[in-house]
């Protein structure tokens, strides 16, 4: 009968416990697009940190803002205080449990102040990560600047940058997950449905019972 009543409880108490699955790949692999689908099928609210980012340099009186418009031309990644607590105050504020945290860890900086404040409040599913060649994902931010994004970083010169810190930063992040084997590896090179395919795949084969909306 304790014991009984000992399950339930941490089945109660393990449900509470947020679950996130990290987005990551290059500057224009399609995360975002993804995880648009992923949110309209599954139960899981997008937090994107570029847009929340972005968000925070057009709030009035926000002290960060010009320092983030900086390090978003330059290709830089923000310190991590100011995302993780956007993501933080973003996740407390959606009321949900199950998050998409798209562009983030980013770097080692990133990685670390997550690990100090939020590794033991959330669960970490897997990693998705989009793999596209540079060239593909140059030519969608440029085309995606062209068709009025309004982004001050899809120029080819914040798209070197981007690069830079995606080669350099990034994808050691990456490699820390997959000796986890956290890593789930996405083609994004074929057009997005196709994309959804796999992901869905992904998604599907973690505990559909669980996760399906
Ligand atoms: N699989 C795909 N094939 C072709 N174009 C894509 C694909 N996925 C996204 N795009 C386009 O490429 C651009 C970048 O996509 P986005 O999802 O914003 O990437 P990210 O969030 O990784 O920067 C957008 O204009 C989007 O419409
Ligand atoms: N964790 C993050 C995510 C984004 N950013 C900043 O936001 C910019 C745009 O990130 P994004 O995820 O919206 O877009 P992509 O570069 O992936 O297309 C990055 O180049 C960084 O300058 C950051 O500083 N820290």
């Amino acid at each position: 009968m304790l014991n009984s009543t000992l399950r339930q409880c941490s089945r109660y108490l393990n449900k509470m416990v947020p679950e996130v699955v990290f987005v990551l790949g290059a500057p224009g692999s399609g995360k975002g697009t993804q995880c648009s689908f992923i949110s309209k099928e599954y139960d899981f609210v997008h937090l994107s940190a570029g847009d929340l980012l972005r968000e925070e340099r057009q709030r009035q009186g926000s002290e960060y803002g010009e320092m983030i418009e900086q390090k978003i031309r330059n290709g830089e990644i923000v310190p991590v205080e100011v995302t993780c607590s956007l993501l933080h105050k973003a996740m407390q504020k959606s009321g949900k449990s199950r998050f998409l945290i798209d562009g983030f860890p980013r770097n080692k900086d990133n990685l670390d102040g997550w690990e100090r404040v939020m590794s033991d409040k959330t669960k970490l599913l897997f990693v998705l990560f989009f793999e596209c060649s540079r060239d593909l994902c140059t030519e969608r931010c440029l085309g995606r600047g062209a068709a009025g994004s309004g982004r001050s970083d899809d120029n080819l010169e914040s798209l070197q940058k981007r690069f830079n810190t995606y080669l350099n930063d990034t994808m050691p992040i990456i490699q820390h997950y997959d000796q986890l084997g956290l890593v789930r590896r996405i083609n994004a090179e074929v057009g997005p449905q196709q994309v959804f395919e796999d992901v869905k795949k992904v998604f599907n084969n973690s505990d559909m019972s669980r996760i399906a909306n």
